[in-house]
Parts: C-alpha cells; structure tokens; sequence
C-alpha cells in the first residue's frame, strides 16, 4: 500500500512528510528534490515569506546509501522563519504575545476556531497555510523519481491569471515539456499581461487567482479501474487537486466543456495502424475512460481562488468581542497559482504512484518494472 502523510505548522520548527509504499531499489537524487523546492517558491507576486525560506529536504529515514529499501521514508524541511516566531510557536511554556481575533474570510479562521475550541486564530492558521504544500512537494519528488524509473513524466503549466488567458492551441500535450518562466506559462504574451495584473493587483492591495494544467506523459494504459468507485484514476486526481488550498476547480480533458458539444464531435475515435497500434487523433478525455488511463496524455486542470489575505483588507468580525473589524494581514502573497501549479504537479505525481504501485505490485523496483514490461507485451500482442 502506497500512502503518505505530513505534519508540521507553517512558523513551527520545521515541516515532515512520511512516505509509505515505495518499492526498494530506487535510487533518489537529492539534488533533483531540492530542484523540485525551489520551482515551489519562484513566481512573481510570492510575499515576503518567500526571500526568508531557502526550502531544502533532509532525508531521515528509508533511504541508505542513495537507495530505498521498501522502509517508510522520512522528510524534513526546516522552516527558517522558525527563529523569528520562537516566543510564538514555544512547543512549551507560557504565552506572552497578542491573540490574533480578526478572522480573515476565505481563510480556515473563523469555522477552526469554533469547531477547534480555539481563542487564538493563529492555532488554526498556521496549519491551514498552504506552507505545508512544502512538504507536499518533497514527497511529490520522491514519487516523480519513481514514475522517472517507470518511464512516466509530469509536466504542468499555468493558463490563466486573473482572467489573462494563455493561448494553448498549438500545444501537444505529448511532448510538452517543462518550462523555466517564472510563471511557468508557455506563451510569453500572456505571461507578460499576467505580470502586469498581478502588479496591478498588488499596488491595490488585492489578490488574484488563476487556473493551470497538469499533464502525465506516457502513463500505461490501464492504471486505474472502472470496478468500484474509489479505484477510478479520475476520481483519485480530482480529490488531489481539490485537496491543495484554494483550489475550487477541478477538470480532466473536455471537464465543463463537455456541457457544450454533442457526442459525435467530443468523443475520442478509435483508429488502427501497424506501428502505433489502436491509436486516437483527438485526447478530449484528457487521458482517461472509465477511470482507467488510455495511453493519452492525462490532462488535469485546476482553478485556484484569489489569495484570502488582502493588503487592504475586508469587513469581518473580532471572534473575542464580536466588534465589526478589518480581517487581519500579517504578510501574504499577491498571487501563486505558479506555485500551486508545482504543488499540482506533487500531488499527481503522487496520486499516480499509488495508482502504478497498485496495479503492478512488487516490493522492489526490479519487480515492478517487469510486471510493466510484461504487461506492456500482452498490451501490444
Ligand atoms: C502555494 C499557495 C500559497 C498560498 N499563499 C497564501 C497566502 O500567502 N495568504 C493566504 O491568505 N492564503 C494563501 N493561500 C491560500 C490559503 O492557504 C487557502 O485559501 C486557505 O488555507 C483556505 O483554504 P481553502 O481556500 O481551500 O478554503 C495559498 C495557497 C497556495 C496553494
Ligand atoms: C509559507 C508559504 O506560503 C504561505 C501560505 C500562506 C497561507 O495562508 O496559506 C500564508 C503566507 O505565509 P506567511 O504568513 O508566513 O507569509 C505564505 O507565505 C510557502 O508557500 O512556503
């Protein structure tokens, strides 16, 4: 069984994440891990939390010598602005700051501390912040060097900012690759008009949301099931997606656009050569018929709202004294749907492990990589 977990507050000591279920023998690039940080924190419109973190990951258990041994694996990142919070975020001793009471809509606030039993917002924000997608991302690179080894590849990008839409027309999804723009937006235009609103918003005090795409590249055909609800690849991505903060939006393929068109001009036609086998010229199915992965690229989107804390902040309560007050805004970021477009790409990466590891089994990688193989004869016979 392939399963993860992570736990950490966003200004505690550090964030960990556990992963259980990968194979032994893989090898792990730690500086390929720490690649995939880094792209996690670039994007313009981050907050000022951003220049203080330097997101690196320390392997602490399940790997020896560079390789997995079937064992649980254990990540740490250290939050830096750890030091600067101490009298704050204290595992022990007595408070001695300010209660924050001005809850900010949009937020966890408000409905964790009633349902928490919480007089301090802050015991509900710090892990409701999406820094803990930190940790998400350090184990989505554990699971993309598994996919890596079984030839399977993530890409994403971002096609919507605050409305600016990046023009996909002439994208193939088959070769796409990743891209080093700060935006991680394929078509430069666009990105430069994204830039300027995510100025604009900033300089007003507001915040934008936007929507990006996640694609997974030579998948196996069969991953996933059409047998029972809970084993279906799409379900599983759209609950992976929804899971990330601030994501509202899900879609696989068509999604929505699929309300538009009749049958005849949304679904996939089946056609038949030699060397390609039974093949498809259209991938309105983003990758997946009933549950199962086609062979197709797999094409997630996601729409994340505009960030909740604003610079010029919105009408709320005070959650002590019920007075009408201004939500609070300690530091935020403008917009970071770049950001959530690699925690996207994690959580796929980890969503597809699971369901590889599922259908193919083995407790090493030698194994699991021969069962593919296997499979993939009989597939193609
Ligand atoms: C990468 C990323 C960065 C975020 N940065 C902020 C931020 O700086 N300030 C903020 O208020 N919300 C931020 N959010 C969104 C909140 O964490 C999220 O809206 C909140 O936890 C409430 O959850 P919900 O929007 O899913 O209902 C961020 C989300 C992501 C994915
Ligand atoms: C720390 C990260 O994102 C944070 C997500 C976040 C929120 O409310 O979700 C609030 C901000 O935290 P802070 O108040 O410390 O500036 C963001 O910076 C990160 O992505 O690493």
């Amino acid at each position: 069984m392939f399963r993860f977990l992570t736990a950490g507050e966003s200004h505690g000591q550090c964030l960990t994440a556990i992963v259980e279920g990968i194979p032994a023998g893989l090898k792990i690039n730690l500086e390929e891990m720490n690649a995939q940080m880094a792209r996690r924190q670039k994007g313009y419109g981050r907050g000022g939390r951003m220049t203080i973190e330097t997101d690196k990951v320390d392997i602490l258990s399940g790997v020896r010598f560079g390789e997995t041994m079937g064992d649980p694996i254990t990540l740490r990142v250290v939050n830096k602005d750890w030091e600067n919070w101490t009298d704050r975020m204290s595992v022990m001793g007595t408070p001695t700051w300010t209660k924050v009471t001005a809850a900010r809509p949009g937020h966890a606030d408000y409905v964790g501390v009633k349902k928490y039993n919480r007089e301090d917002i802050r015991d509900i924000l710090e892990r409701s912040s999406a820094r803990e997608t930190a940790a998400r991302v350090a184990a989505g690179a554990v699971a993309r060097q598994f996919l890596d080894a079984c030839g399977i590849n993530i890409v994403s990008q971002v096609i919507n900012i605050g409305g600016v839409k990046a023009d996909t027309t002439n994208i193939d999804y088959k070769t796409l690759k990743p891209n080093n723009s700060d935006l991680n937006c394929n078509d430069a235009d666009a990105e430069q008009k994204m830039h300027e609103v995510i100025r604009d918003a900033g300089q007003a005090g507001d915040t934008l949301g936007g929507v990006f795409e996640v694609v997974v590249q030579n998948m196996p055909i069969g991953v996933g099931s059409h047998i029972q609800w809970d084993r279906r690849l799409d379900m599983q991505l759209a609950g992976a997606m929804m899971s990330i903060q601030a994501i509202k939006g899900v879609e696989i393929g068509e999604g929505f656009g699929y309300a538009n068109k009749p049958g005849s001009k949304l679904h996939d036609e089946m056609f038949y050569d030699e060397n390609k086998n039974v093949y498809r010229k259209t991938n309105h199915a983003g990758g997946i018929e009933g549950g199962m992965s086609n062979g197709e690229p797999i094409i997630v989107r996601a729409c994340m709202k505009p960030i909740p804390t604003l610079m010029t902040p919105l009408h709320s309560i005070d959650i002590e004294s019920k007075e009408e007050v201004l939500a609070c805004k300690e530091r935020s970021d403008v917009c970071a749907v770049q950001a959530a477009s690699v925690v996207g790409e994690a959580m796929v990466a980890l969503t597809i492990a699971k369901a590889v590891i599922e259908t193919f089994g083995g407790s090493c990688m030698a194994d699991l990589l021969n069962n593919i193989k296997s499979y993939n004869e009989r597939i193609k016979g």
